[in-house]
């Protein structure tokens, strides 16, 4: 059985271990590698599979009757094709009239469930549904830290469509001050987003936007207002936010009283979008299009086929979500500098060539001197050699050169273009890397978008001036405050590399290094001595 039906000599396949390479190369989840098509078939056989599938989690209560909860969730995701695991927080004896009971989880037994299920697959997508009780969304989040879910989605169930409270007043703190902040999207209906803001009065599309940008500032990332329950339109109108612009997602309103499991299907929806790696807004549209309902509706139809599954595996793996940025490729950051490289006369392109050839997993442009112009020049050289050589290029700094050269993205300081605006010019396609100092600036980062934390100096370091360290306190504090992958800079090198590393923070992904690589004679040979103990110390960590 071919698994590659168009042709495709190799496939991109998301493995959590590199199955053609020596062990000594099988770093840590390594998301995006090429594989054969003999081992992508091999690994097919031999029931690793589901490490391939788009997988969504969903953290949620069971409903007896199965049109909410779990059993909705669990339809949605198969009508969007995509492997849905299951997290039971509570079970309730509840029909399409009302709920009649509710039995929560211990949070304990809640903890066992999600580490059972991360600990073992590969799940793109945490979605939460019924979250009983303080302590139950306090494991989670806990949980979502430590395993570094890439994104969640929250539905913040409190009433079922009955008016059957789920999550009592006593989980409202830990909604806004623990499970919003991790929040990729959260998606309130009315009755919620007025609970989330202290029970303020929404009657109108202007409130609604309001309480879209409200909620935002409580942490979550981008914001779904939905108005099925809006008294007086003719369409149902929902408000999306994505913390800078507003959309009116506006459809015809179905008049039916049977609306219960709308919420978590939507939701669940968007979260088997996300899992297939379709962006926020579009993941968002196609939710909301009434096909995808009556889809999830007759899913014990459409229920997907081994064919379906592996047509959107490879769907999947081409356009999948990640694919521009593993954190991985943080491992050995190297840093360039002009002034160094005239003091060993080597050009920009020597010097970054060597570093890929040491073992430099990412490059980035940091180029203080040069005019526009010139720099463009060195850096469409630079992007061309990694491109050779499948490594990312960032410039330092410099978004319009970042354009001009078809750069992989840029990193910025708390001084340069704010991350919010670097990612409105570049777009969701590119690298955007922001220096952190401290847990704030580290939540910010989340919130704006950035993919990545550059977190310094650690040490005291000549290269960049007026700099204050922070020292590896600094350092944990930034890396415990986020769930973005970190990489640490500012003096760091072979002699003291290991002791960043140590660091029990498991977003820690590598060093960024100027001198340590590039004030040396040989910047190759610098770079593979870094590079095997780098090696070294993640494999000893597995
Ligand atoms: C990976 C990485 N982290 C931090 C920095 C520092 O950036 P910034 O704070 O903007 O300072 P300059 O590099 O612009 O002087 C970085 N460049 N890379
Ligand atoms: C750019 C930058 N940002 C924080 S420290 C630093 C310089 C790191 O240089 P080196 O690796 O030579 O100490
Ligand atoms: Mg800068």
């Amino acid at each position: 059985m071919p698994i590659a039906p168009c042709g495709h000599k190799t496939l991109l396949v998301r493995s959590r271990v590199l199955f053609d390479r020596p062990k000594r190369y099988q770093v840590r989840a390594r998301l995006f590698s090429p594989m054969s098509e003999e081992s992508a078939y091999a690994a097919a056989t031999q029931g690793s599979a589901l490490q391939w599938l788009p997988h969504v989690l969903t953290v949620a209560g069971s409903d007896s009757g199965a049109g909410a909860g779990i059993q909705a969730d669990i339809k949605a995701c198969a009508a969007a094709g995509v492997y849905c695991s299951s997290v039971i927080t509570a079970v309730t004896a509840q029909n399409t009239v009302g709920v009649q009971g509710v039995y929560s989880i211990a949070e304990e037994f809640v903890a066992e469930q999600l580490r059972s299920v991360l600990s073992d697959m590969k799940v793109d997508v945490i979605k939460t549904g019924m979250l009983p009780s303080p302590g139950v969304i306090a494991v989670l989040c806990q949980i979502i830290k430590e395993f570094q879910v890439g994104t969640v989605v929250v539905d913040p169930v409190m009433v079922s469509t009955s008016g059957d409270i789920l999550s009592g007043p006593s989980t409202l703190t830990g909604f806004l001050e623990q499970l919003l902040p991790l929040a990729d999207i959260v998606t309130p209906n009315l009755k919620e987003a007025s609970a989330l803001l202290g029970g303020i009065f929404l009657d109108t599309v202007g409130d609604m936007r309001s309480a879209a940008k409200s909620i935002h500032d409580l942490g979550a990332r981008n914001v779904l207002v939905k108005g099925g329950d809006l008294r007086g339109s003719s369409d149902a109108i929902d408000i999306f936010f994505d913390g800078e612009q507003f959309h009116e997602l506006s459809g015809p309103r179905i008049m039916t009283r049977n609306t219960h499991g709308t919420g978590c299907t939507l939701a669940s929806y968007i979260a088997a979008e996300l899992a297939k790696g379709t962006p926020m807004l579009l993941a968002v549209q196609v939710s909301l299009h009434p096909f995808c309902f009556c889809a999830c509706f007759t899913a014990g139809i459409l229920y997907a086929t081994l064919a379906k599954q592996l047509f959107i595996m490879i769907v999947g793996l081409i356009s999948g979500p990640n694919s521009r940025f593993s954190a991985d490729s943080l491992l050995l950051y190297a840093v360039t500098d002009s002034r160094m490289n005239r003091k060993w006369s080597r050009s920009m392109a020597e010097a970054v060539k060597a570093s890929i050839e040491g073992g430099a997993t990412i490059v980035q442009l940091r180029e203080k001197e040069a005019e526009t112009g010139k720099f463009i020049d060195i850096a469409v050289k630079c992007v061309a050699i990694c491109r050779s050589y499948g490594v990312p290029l960032l410039i330092n700094d410099r978004i319009d050169v970042a354009l001009a050269c078809d750069a992989d993205g840029v990193h910025v300081g708390q001084s340069d273009m704010p991350v919010i605006f670097a990612r409105k010019i570049l777009g969701a396609g590119k690298i955007i890397g922001v220096s952190c100092k401290t847990p704030a600036q580290a939540e910010k980062a989340w919130a704006d978008g950035a993919d990545y934390i550059g977190c310094g100096g650690v040490f005291p370091t000549t290269t960049k001036k007026n700099n204050p360290t922070i020292g590896l306190d600094g350092l944990k504090a930034v890396c415990l405050s986020s769930k973005l992958p970190v990489v640490a800079i500012g003096g760091i090198g072979a002699e003291n590399a290991q002791s960043v590393m140590e660091l029990s923070a498991p977003n820690l992904k590598g060093v960024a290094v100027v001198s340590a690589l590039f004030d040396q004679e040989s910047v190759a040979a610098e770079t593979d001595r870094l590079k095997s103990l780098l090696m070294d110390m993640v494999m000893t960590d597995r």
